[in-house]
Protein backbone atom coordinates (compact mmCIF):
# COMPACT_ATOMS: atom_id res chain seq x y z
CA UNK A 1 0.00 0.00 0.00
CA UNK A 2 1.25 3.26 -1.04
CA UNK A 3 2.50 5.44 2.51
CA UNK A 4 -0.10 7.88 1.86
CA UNK A 5 -3.19 5.73 1.51
CA UNK A 6 -5.44 6.07 4.31
CA UNK A 7 -8.13 3.44 4.80
CA UNK A 8 -11.57 4.09 6.72
CA UNK A 9 -14.02 0.69 7.23
CA UNK A 10 -17.28 1.15 7.03
CA UNK A 11 -19.80 -0.72 8.70
CA UNK A 12 -23.18 -0.69 7.53
CA UNK A 13 -25.95 -3.24 9.19
CA UNK A 14 -23.74 -6.15 9.33
CA UNK A 15 -21.53 -5.35 6.16
CA UNK A 16 -18.15 -3.66 6.65
CA UNK A 17 -16.00 -2.46 3.62
CA UNK A 18 -12.94 -0.41 3.49
CA UNK A 19 -12.74 2.83 1.50
CA UNK A 20 -9.10 3.42 0.66
CA UNK A 21 -7.89 6.81 -0.28
CA UNK A 22 -4.55 7.87 -2.02
CA UNK A 23 -2.85 8.32 -4.72
CA UNK A 24 -1.25 4.94 -6.46
CA UNK A 25 -3.77 2.91 -4.61
CA UNK A 26 -4.67 1.26 -8.03
CA UNK A 27 -1.85 0.21 -8.67
CA UNK A 28 -1.90 -2.10 -5.25
CA UNK A 29 -5.42 -3.26 -6.60
CA UNK A 30 -4.82 -6.88 -6.92
CA UNK A 31 -2.96 -7.39 -3.67
CA UNK A 32 -5.38 -4.94 -1.26
CA UNK A 33 -8.47 -7.02 -2.81
CA UNK A 34 -7.17 -10.30 -1.76
CA UNK A 35 -5.21 -9.60 1.84
CA UNK A 36 -7.28 -10.10 5.02
CA UNK A 37 -8.59 -7.60 7.18
CA UNK A 38 -7.82 -5.00 8.35
CA UNK A 39 -4.89 -4.12 5.42
CA UNK A 40 -7.48 -5.47 2.71
CA UNK A 41 -10.88 -6.57 1.74
CA UNK A 42 -10.08 -9.96 1.83
CA UNK A 43 -11.67 -10.33 -1.45
CA UNK A 44 -10.41 -13.06 -3.70
CA UNK A 45 -12.10 -13.46 -6.74
CA UNK A 46 -12.72 -16.60 -8.28
CA UNK A 47 -9.98 -16.81 -11.04
CA UNK A 48 -12.11 -20.00 -12.81
CA UNK A 49 -15.08 -17.34 -13.91
CA UNK A 50 -14.85 -14.28 -15.65
CA UNK A 51 -15.31 -10.28 -13.83
CA UNK A 52 -16.24 -7.50 -15.54
CA UNK A 53 -14.82 -4.00 -15.35
CA UNK A 54 -17.57 -1.47 -15.74
CA UNK A 55 -16.98 1.94 -16.84
CA UNK A 56 -18.02 4.64 -19.30
CA UNK A 57 -16.51 5.62 -22.87
CA UNK A 58 -14.54 8.67 -20.87
CA UNK A 59 -12.69 6.76 -18.29
CA UNK A 60 -12.44 3.78 -20.32
CA UNK A 61 -10.36 5.33 -22.71
CA UNK A 62 -8.32 7.29 -19.91
CA UNK A 63 -7.95 4.34 -18.01
CA UNK A 64 -9.71 1.27 -19.00
CA UNK A 65 -6.31 -0.95 -20.28
CA UNK A 66 -4.29 0.37 -17.43
CA UNK A 67 -6.95 -1.11 -14.56
CA UNK A 68 -7.85 -4.32 -16.78
CA UNK A 69 -3.93 -5.05 -17.30
CA UNK A 70 -3.93 -4.60 -13.57
CA UNK A 71 -6.75 -7.15 -12.54
CA UNK A 72 -5.18 -9.63 -15.42
CA UNK A 73 -1.99 -9.34 -13.71
CA UNK A 74 -4.11 -11.09 -10.69
CA UNK A 75 -4.44 -13.83 -13.12
CA UNK A 76 -8.23 -13.04 -13.30
CA UNK A 77 -10.47 -13.31 -16.49
CA UNK A 78 -11.93 -10.14 -17.30
CA UNK A 79 -14.00 -8.30 -19.65
CA UNK A 80 -15.16 -5.04 -20.08
CA UNK A 81 -18.81 -3.35 -19.76
CA UNK A 82 -18.77 0.45 -21.24
CA UNK A 83 -21.58 2.79 -21.35
CA UNK A 84 -21.83 6.08 -22.80
CA UNK A 85 -20.20 8.75 -20.13
CA UNK A 86 -23.30 10.79 -18.86
CA UNK A 87 -26.18 10.93 -16.55
CA UNK A 88 -28.44 9.63 -19.34
CA UNK A 89 -26.68 6.10 -19.05
CA UNK A 90 -28.63 5.86 -15.54
CA UNK A 91 -31.38 4.77 -17.63
CA UNK A 92 -33.82 1.43 -17.73
CA UNK A 93 -32.70 0.63 -21.22
CA UNK A 94 -28.46 1.26 -20.68
CA UNK A 95 -29.25 -0.80 -17.75
CA UNK A 96 -31.41 -3.69 -19.84
CA UNK A 97 -28.54 -3.41 -22.55
CA UNK A 98 -25.68 -3.89 -19.74
CA UNK A 99 -26.95 -6.97 -18.55
CA UNK A 100 -26.91 -8.53 -21.89
CA UNK A 101 -23.58 -7.85 -22.20
CA UNK A 102 -22.76 -9.08 -18.79
CA UNK A 103 -25.05 -12.34 -20.12
CA UNK A 104 -23.29 -12.80 -23.41
CA UNK A 105 -19.43 -12.15 -21.39
CA UNK A 106 -20.10 -15.16 -19.51
CA UNK A 107 -20.27 -13.37 -16.18
CA UNK A 108 -21.50 -15.75 -13.26
CA UNK A 109 -22.45 -15.79 -9.86
CA UNK A 110 -18.80 -15.75 -8.56
CA UNK A 111 -18.25 -12.86 -10.92
CA UNK A 112 -17.18 -9.93 -8.93
CA UNK A 113 -17.86 -6.34 -11.04
CA UNK A 114 -15.68 -3.70 -10.73
CA UNK A 115 -17.33 0.17 -11.21
CA UNK A 116 -14.72 2.18 -12.68
CA UNK A 117 -15.77 5.54 -13.10
CA UNK A 118 -17.89 8.81 -11.57
CA UNK A 119 -21.09 8.14 -9.61
CA UNK A 120 -23.03 7.29 -13.10
CA UNK A 121 -20.86 4.09 -13.13
CA UNK A 122 -20.87 3.58 -9.77
CA UNK A 123 -24.70 3.82 -9.44
CA UNK A 124 -25.76 1.98 -12.82
CA UNK A 125 -22.90 -0.63 -12.13
CA UNK A 126 -23.64 -1.39 -8.64
CA UNK A 127 -27.34 -1.42 -9.14
CA UNK A 128 -26.54 -3.98 -12.71
CA UNK A 129 -24.34 -6.03 -9.58
CA UNK A 130 -26.81 -5.66 -6.76
CA UNK A 131 -29.98 -7.32 -9.77
CA UNK A 132 -27.92 -9.85 -12.02
CA UNK A 133 -28.77 -13.06 -11.13
CA UNK A 134 -30.01 -12.21 -7.83
CA UNK A 135 -27.07 -10.36 -6.71
CA UNK A 136 -22.78 -10.47 -7.45
CA UNK A 137 -20.17 -9.06 -5.68
CA UNK A 138 -18.72 -5.62 -6.44
CA UNK A 139 -15.88 -3.41 -6.19
CA UNK A 140 -16.07 0.71 -6.25
CA UNK A 141 -13.44 2.19 -8.14
CA UNK A 142 -13.84 6.01 -7.96
CA UNK A 143 -12.62 8.40 -10.52
CA UNK A 144 -14.63 12.02 -9.88
CA UNK A 145 -14.76 14.45 -7.36
CA UNK A 146 -18.65 13.59 -6.90
CA UNK A 147 -17.77 10.07 -6.32
CA UNK A 148 -16.25 10.56 -2.32
CA UNK A 149 -19.93 10.98 -1.93
CA UNK A 150 -21.39 7.84 -4.68
CA UNK A 151 -18.97 5.11 -3.80
CA UNK A 152 -19.77 5.26 -0.06
CA UNK A 153 -23.13 3.82 1.84
CA UNK A 154 -24.70 1.34 -0.92
CA UNK A 155 -27.11 3.53 -2.69
CA UNK A 156 -27.16 2.27 -5.79
CA UNK A 157 -29.59 3.27 -8.43
CA UNK A 158 -30.79 4.43 -12.10
CA UNK A 159 -33.05 7.40 -13.07
CA UNK A 160 -37.02 7.42 -14.25
CA UNK A 161 -37.61 10.13 -16.90
CA UNK A 162 -39.83 11.11 -13.83
CA UNK A 163 -38.22 11.14 -10.86
CA UNK A 164 -34.07 10.56 -10.14
CA UNK A 165 -33.20 7.57 -8.50
CA UNK A 166 -36.69 6.16 -8.61
CA UNK A 167 -35.23 2.34 -9.41
CA UNK A 168 -32.69 1.39 -6.41
CA UNK A 169 -31.68 -0.70 -3.76
CA UNK A 170 -29.07 -0.51 -0.96
CA UNK A 171 -26.09 -2.78 -1.57
CA UNK A 172 -23.01 -2.69 -0.19
CA UNK A 173 -19.63 -2.52 -1.74
CA UNK A 174 -17.17 -5.29 -0.66
CA UNK A 175 -14.38 -2.06 -1.16
CA UNK A 176 -13.89 1.46 -2.64
CA UNK A 177 -10.66 2.25 -3.58
CA UNK A 178 -10.28 5.55 -4.44
CA UNK A 179 -6.60 6.56 -6.45
CA UNK A 180 -7.04 10.33 -6.31
CA UNK A 181 -4.34 10.34 -8.83
CA UNK A 182 -7.00 10.04 -11.36
CA UNK A 183 -8.51 13.08 -10.53
CA UNK A 184 -5.92 15.23 -12.38
CA UNK A 185 -7.90 14.46 -15.62
CA UNK A 186 -11.35 15.77 -14.46
CA UNK A 187 -12.22 18.61 -16.40
CA UNK A 188 -13.30 21.82 -14.80
CA UNK A 189 -16.65 21.43 -14.73
CA UNK A 190 -16.87 18.19 -13.35
CA UNK A 191 -14.18 19.38 -10.72
CA UNK A 192 -16.83 21.83 -9.49
CA UNK A 193 -19.90 19.69 -9.81
CA UNK A 194 -18.06 17.29 -7.30
CA UNK A 195 -17.23 20.10 -5.02
CA UNK A 196 -21.09 20.74 -3.74
CA UNK A 197 -21.02 17.85 -2.34
CA UNK A 198 -18.51 18.20 -0.43
CA UNK A 199 -19.46 21.64 0.45
CA UNK A 200 -22.90 19.93 1.68
CA UNK A 201 -21.15 17.65 3.79
CA UNK A 202 -19.10 20.51 5.18
CA UNK A 203 -22.34 22.37 5.99
CA UNK A 204 -23.51 18.82 7.63
CA UNK A 205 -20.58 18.84 9.89
CA UNK A 206 -20.50 22.54 10.85
CA UNK A 207 -17.29 25.29 11.50
CA UNK A 208 -14.20 23.32 11.48
CA UNK A 209 -14.84 21.98 8.20
CA UNK A 210 -16.58 24.85 6.59
CA UNK A 211 -13.64 27.26 7.39
CA UNK A 212 -11.54 24.50 6.24
CA UNK A 213 -13.09 24.59 2.76
CA UNK A 214 -13.38 28.68 2.52
CA UNK A 215 -9.13 28.76 3.73
CA UNK A 216 -8.04 26.10 1.36
CA UNK A 217 -10.86 26.56 -1.43
CA UNK A 218 -8.29 27.76 -4.41
CA UNK A 219 -5.87 25.08 -3.49
CA UNK A 220 -8.49 22.71 -3.80
CA UNK A 221 -9.91 24.12 -7.07
CA UNK A 222 -6.38 23.44 -7.86
CA UNK A 223 -6.16 19.67 -7.15
CA UNK A 224 -3.76 20.33 -4.67
CA UNK A 225 -3.00 16.97 -3.17
CA UNK A 226 -2.76 17.47 0.09
CA UNK A 227 -5.97 20.06 0.51
CA UNK A 228 -8.12 18.17 -2.24
CA UNK A 229 -7.09 14.62 0.17
CA UNK A 230 -7.94 16.42 2.84
CA UNK A 231 -11.44 17.91 1.96
CA UNK A 232 -12.68 14.47 0.38
CA UNK A 233 -11.38 12.88 3.45
CA UNK A 234 -13.31 14.87 5.71
CA UNK A 235 -16.63 14.23 3.57
CA UNK A 236 -16.09 10.91 3.58
CA UNK A 237 -15.83 10.24 6.94
CA UNK A 238 -18.97 12.91 7.40
CA UNK A 239 -20.91 9.95 5.23
CA UNK A 240 -19.48 7.38 6.75
CA UNK A 241 -20.51 8.29 9.99
CA UNK A 242 -24.04 9.06 8.99
CA UNK A 243 -25.13 5.94 6.65
CA UNK A 244 -23.68 3.64 9.54
CA UNK A 245 -26.13 5.02 11.96
CA UNK A 246 -28.74 4.41 9.39
CA UNK A 247 -27.72 2.12 6.90
CA UNK A 248 -31.17 2.46 5.03
CA UNK A 249 -32.53 5.55 5.45
CA UNK A 250 -35.37 4.18 7.87
CA UNK A 251 -34.10 6.22 10.84
CA UNK A 252 -34.82 9.96 10.01
CA UNK A 253 -30.66 10.31 10.27
CA UNK A 254 -29.68 9.91 7.32
CA UNK A 255 -32.52 11.69 5.01
CA UNK A 256 -29.79 14.71 6.24
CA UNK A 257 -27.84 13.74 3.17
CA UNK A 258 -30.27 14.90 0.90
CA UNK A 259 -29.65 18.34 1.96
CA UNK A 260 -29.89 20.49 -1.11
CA UNK A 261 -31.13 17.17 -3.20
CA UNK A 262 -35.10 18.04 -2.50
CA UNK A 263 -34.85 21.23 -5.36
CA UNK A 264 -31.91 19.76 -6.94
CA UNK A 265 -33.17 16.24 -8.07
CA UNK A 266 -36.01 17.91 -9.24
CA UNK A 267 -34.03 20.29 -11.44
CA UNK A 268 -32.20 17.48 -13.11
CA UNK A 269 -35.21 15.58 -13.93
CA UNK A 270 -36.87 18.83 -15.92
CA UNK A 271 -33.48 19.01 -17.61
CA UNK A 272 -33.87 15.89 -19.08
CA UNK A 273 -30.92 14.30 -16.75
CA UNK A 274 -28.70 16.25 -19.46
CA UNK A 275 -28.63 19.81 -18.61
CA UNK A 276 -27.46 20.02 -15.24
CA UNK A 277 -24.64 18.07 -13.38
CA UNK A 278 -26.19 16.08 -10.27
CA UNK A 279 -23.51 18.82 -8.33
CA UNK A 280 -24.76 21.86 -10.51
CA UNK A 281 -28.48 21.17 -9.51
CA UNK A 282 -27.42 20.20 -5.81
CA UNK A 283 -25.54 23.58 -5.62
CA UNK A 284 -28.19 25.65 -6.63
CA UNK A 285 -30.49 23.35 -4.55
CA UNK A 286 -28.54 24.13 -1.63
CA UNK A 287 -28.54 27.96 -2.31
CA UNK A 288 -32.60 27.72 -2.79
CA UNK A 289 -32.91 25.56 0.17
CA UNK A 290 -31.41 27.78 2.42
CA UNK A 291 -33.28 30.93 1.30
CA UNK A 292 -36.48 28.67 1.98
CA UNK A 293 -35.11 28.60 5.61
CA UNK A 294 -34.43 31.65 6.10
CA UNK A 295 -38.04 32.97 5.14
CA UNK A 296 -39.14 30.19 7.28
CA UNK A 297 -37.17 31.61 10.13
CA UNK A 298 -35.31 28.90 11.08
CA UNK A 299 -31.73 29.54 9.85
CA UNK A 300 -29.01 31.93 12.04
CA UNK A 301 -28.25 34.44 10.61
CA UNK A 302 -24.64 34.53 8.30
CA UNK A 303 -25.19 30.79 7.09
CA UNK A 304 -26.85 30.87 3.84
CA UNK A 305 -24.33 34.09 2.64
CA UNK A 306 -21.25 31.87 3.96
CA UNK A 307 -22.63 28.84 1.96
CA UNK A 308 -23.57 30.88 -1.43
CA UNK A 309 -20.14 32.66 -0.78
CA UNK A 310 -18.51 29.41 -0.64
CA UNK A 311 -20.20 28.02 -3.58
CA UNK A 312 -19.74 31.02 -5.66
CA UNK A 313 -16.12 30.68 -5.24
CA UNK A 314 -16.05 27.42 -6.16
CA UNK A 315 -17.47 28.93 -9.51
CA UNK A 316 -21.16 27.53 -9.49
CA UNK A 317 -23.69 29.65 -11.03
CA UNK A 318 -26.67 30.30 -8.41
CA UNK A 319 -29.13 31.50 -10.75
CA UNK A 320 -32.18 29.76 -11.55
CA UNK A 321 -32.06 27.71 -14.84
CA UNK A 322 -34.20 29.38 -17.83
CA UNK A 323 -36.86 28.17 -19.47
CA UNK A 324 -40.34 27.56 -18.44
CA UNK A 325 -39.76 23.50 -18.19
CA UNK A 326 -38.31 25.27 -14.56
CA UNK A 327 -41.37 27.04 -13.90
CA UNK A 328 -42.02 26.42 -9.52
CA UNK A 329 -45.10 24.85 -10.56
CA UNK A 330 -43.20 22.26 -12.13
CA UNK A 331 -40.59 21.50 -9.92
CA UNK A 332 -43.65 21.15 -7.14
CA UNK A 333 -45.02 18.41 -9.38
CA UNK A 334 -41.49 16.73 -9.82
CA UNK A 335 -40.64 16.45 -6.02
CA UNK A 336 -44.01 15.61 -4.91
CA UNK A 337 -42.33 12.32 -6.22
CA UNK A 338 -39.70 12.51 -3.78
CA UNK A 339 -38.83 9.80 -2.20
CA UNK A 340 -38.37 11.30 1.01
CA UNK A 341 -42.18 12.83 0.83
CA UNK A 342 -44.81 11.61 3.62
CA UNK A 343 -48.56 12.69 4.07
CA UNK A 344 -48.78 13.93 0.64
CA UNK A 345 -45.99 16.90 1.59
CA UNK A 346 -42.95 17.50 0.30
CA UNK A 347 -40.32 16.79 2.85
CA UNK A 348 -37.33 19.24 2.94
CA UNK A 349 -33.94 18.92 4.74
CA UNK A 350 -33.25 22.59 5.97
CA UNK A 351 -29.85 23.47 7.83
CA UNK A 352 -30.38 25.38 11.14
CA UNK A 353 -27.23 26.87 11.45
CA UNK A 354 -23.81 24.98 10.43
CA UNK A 355 -24.02 21.32 11.57
CA UNK A 356 -27.22 21.31 12.36
CA UNK A 357 -30.87 20.17 10.19
CA UNK A 358 -34.25 19.96 11.00
CA UNK A 359 -36.69 18.33 8.73
CA UNK A 360 -40.21 20.02 7.59
CA UNK A 361 -42.99 18.97 5.82
CA UNK A 362 -44.49 21.70 3.21
CA UNK A 363 -47.79 21.44 1.61
CA UNK A 364 -47.27 21.96 -2.19
CA UNK A 365 -49.01 25.40 -2.42
CA UNK A 366 -46.43 26.42 0.10
CA UNK A 367 -43.69 25.32 -1.09
CA UNK A 368 -44.34 26.65 -4.47
CA UNK A 369 -45.00 30.27 -3.08
CA UNK A 370 -41.58 30.03 -1.39
CA UNK A 371 -39.97 29.33 -4.43
CA UNK A 372 -41.80 31.77 -6.01
CA UNK A 373 -40.33 34.37 -3.84
CA UNK A 374 -37.07 32.74 -3.83
CA UNK A 375 -37.17 33.26 -7.32
CA UNK A 376 -38.08 36.75 -6.87
CA UNK A 377 -35.33 38.05 -4.53
CA UNK A 378 -33.17 36.70 -7.45
CA UNK A 379 -31.74 33.47 -6.46
N1 LIG B 1 -25.18 6.63 -4.62
C1 LIG B 1 -25.00 7.76 -3.99
O1 LIG B 1 -24.96 7.83 -2.76
C2 LIG B 1 -24.78 9.01 -4.78
C3 LIG B 1 -24.28 10.15 -4.15
C4 LIG B 1 -24.07 11.29 -4.92
C5 LIG B 1 -24.33 11.27 -6.29
N2 LIG B 1 -24.80 10.13 -6.85
C6 LIG B 1 -25.01 10.06 -8.31
O2 LIG B 1 -23.76 10.25 -8.95
C7 LIG B 1 -23.98 10.72 -10.27
C8 LIG B 1 -23.03 11.83 -10.60
O3 LIG B 1 -21.72 11.35 -10.48
P1 LIG B 1 -20.49 12.09 -11.19
O4 LIG B 1 -20.59 13.54 -10.99
O5 LIG B 1 -19.26 11.38 -10.78
O6 LIG B 1 -20.84 11.89 -12.72
P2 LIG B 1 -20.29 10.90 -13.84
O7 LIG B 1 -20.14 9.54 -13.35
O8 LIG B 1 -21.16 11.13 -15.02
O9 LIG B 1 -18.84 11.47 -14.15
C9 LIG B 1 -18.75 12.79 -14.63
C10 LIG B 1 -18.04 12.87 -16.00
O10 LIG B 1 -16.64 12.80 -15.79
C11 LIG B 1 -16.07 11.76 -16.58
N3 LIG B 1 -14.98 11.22 -15.79
C12 LIG B 1 -15.08 10.39 -14.74
N4 LIG B 1 -13.87 10.21 -14.17
C13 LIG B 1 -13.00 10.93 -14.89
C14 LIG B 1 -11.61 11.19 -14.78
N5 LIG B 1 -10.88 10.69 -13.79
N6 LIG B 1 -11.01 11.97 -15.72
C15 LIG B 1 -11.77 12.54 -16.71
N7 LIG B 1 -13.09 12.37 -16.85
C16 LIG B 1 -13.71 11.58 -15.93
C17 LIG B 1 -17.20 10.81 -16.86
O11 LIG B 1 -16.98 10.07 -18.04
C18 LIG B 1 -18.39 11.76 -16.98
O12 LIG B 1 -18.44 12.29 -18.27
C19 LIG B 1 -25.45 11.15 -10.32
O13 LIG B 1 -26.18 10.21 -11.05
C20 LIG B 1 -25.87 11.15 -8.87
O14 LIG B 1 -27.24 10.87 -8.74
C21 LIG B 1 -25.02 9.02 -6.13
O1 LIG C 1 -26.33 8.64 0.35
C1 LIG C 1 -27.35 9.29 0.54
O2 LIG C 1 -28.24 8.91 1.33
C2 LIG C 1 -27.58 10.56 -0.18
O3 LIG C 1 -28.66 11.13 -0.11
C3 LIG C 1 -26.44 11.12 -0.96
C4 LIG C 1 -26.85 11.98 -2.13
O4 LIG C 1 -25.76 12.84 -2.40
C5 LIG C 1 -27.09 11.18 -3.42
O5 LIG C 1 -27.32 12.07 -4.48
C6 LIG C 1 -28.13 10.09 -3.37
O6 LIG C 1 -28.06 9.31 -4.53
C7 LIG C 1 -29.54 10.60 -3.27
O7 LIG C 1 -30.36 9.53 -2.98
P1 LIG C 1 -31.94 9.51 -3.13
O8 LIG C 1 -32.37 8.44 -2.20
O9 LIG C 1 -32.44 10.87 -2.73
O10 LIG C 1 -32.25 9.22 -4.55
ZN1 LIG D 1 -26.05 13.82 -4.32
Amino acid sequence: MTATAHTRWIRQDRVEYPVVVGEGVLDELCSYLASAPPRGAGLVPAPEVPHVLFTDTTVNALYGDRVEALLRACGLEVFRVVVPAGEASKSLATYEWAVGEMLQGGAGRKSVLFALGGGVVGDLGGFVAATYMRGIAFVQLPTTILAHDSAVGGKVGIDHPLAKNALGVFAFPRAVLYDTALLRTLPPREVRSGLAEVVKHAFLEGEEYVSFLEAEAEKIMALDPGALAEALLRGIAVKADVVSRDPYETLGIREVLNLGHTVGHALETLGGYRSLLHGEAVALGLAVESRIAERLGILAHGVRMRLEALLARFGFDLRWPEGEAYDPASVVRVMLRDKKNVRKKIRFVFLTDLGKTEFRELASEESEAHLRAVLREGA
